[in-house]
């Protein structure tokens, strides 16, 4: 591939998997526009990306990246919501919720509380988790990507192992900005999918 700019577009995924497959085109995606905002790194995207052939590996640029791939999740979780039934009443605050009925939690709006989030809930921010998902909200239960609980996505390492690897092997080596024909529609589904697919200008670095 020459350094021209390519087209290229992510279809959306013909039957739904794992979340990663929804993740790792919604991530090149926000990359690719807010290049700007990640101005908070201080460096260019490629530079902080570990490159397997280095012999140092560049801890801080994986930290950096992990921060990106979860405010990617906090923004665009693939999966929008967890649900549970109440096995008995329970009163949650002034809630009083009967035996039998099934709650779904709205992981979208709990990601993006100003309350929980602060005033900047709504925008791209990675640099909010530098110290962690305890740092970056005022209830650490509300950061929920992978569900809650005793029935947490026992996944969730091999997804994150999976997104570093997949985003470190194609960061350094090409850079992505958003097509003119890009209309950014996240669409509910099985998972939080965007409806008109992810087009991209891919130029090789
Ligand atoms: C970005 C990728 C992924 C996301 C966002 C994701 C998200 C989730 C969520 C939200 C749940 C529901 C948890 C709850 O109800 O509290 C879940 C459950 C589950 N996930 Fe994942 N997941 C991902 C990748 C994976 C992978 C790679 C695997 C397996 C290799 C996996 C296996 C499972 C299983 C088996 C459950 C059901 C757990 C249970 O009901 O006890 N997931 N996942």
């Amino acid at each position: 591939m020459s350094n021209q700019a390519y087209a290229w577009s992510w279809p959306k995924h013909p039957m739904p998997g794992l979340g990663y497959q929804e993740i790792i085109p919604r991530a090149l995606t926000t990359i690719g526009g807010h290049v700007s905002a990640l101005s908070w790194m201080d460096v260019n995207i490629p530079s902080y990306i570990v490159k397997y052939d280095d012999s140092n590996l560049n801890f801080v640029g994986l930290m950096q990246l992990k921060m990106v791939i979860q405010e990617v999740l906090r923004l665009y979780p693939g999966v929008a919501f967890v649900s549970r039934e109440a096995l008995q009443e329970v009163k949650l605050g002034k809630l009083r919720i009967p035996k039998g009925v099934n709650i779904w939690i709205w992981l979208l709006a709990l990601h993006q509380d100003p309350k929980l989030w602060g005033p900047d809930a709504d925008k791209f921010n990675p640099g909010r988790f530098a110290n962690g998902i305890s740092g970056a909200c005022t209830y650490p239960h509300a950061y929920a990507p992978f569900g809650v609980g005793a029935r947490i996505c026992p996944g969730q390492s091999l997804a994150m192992l999976e997104m570093k690897v997949i985003l470190a092997l194609m960061l350094p080596n090409f850079s992505f900005s958003l097509s003119p024909n890009y209309c950014h529609a996240p669409h509910f589904g099985l998972l939080l999918e965007p409806k008109h697919g992810v087009h991209l200008l891919i130029r090789k670095i």
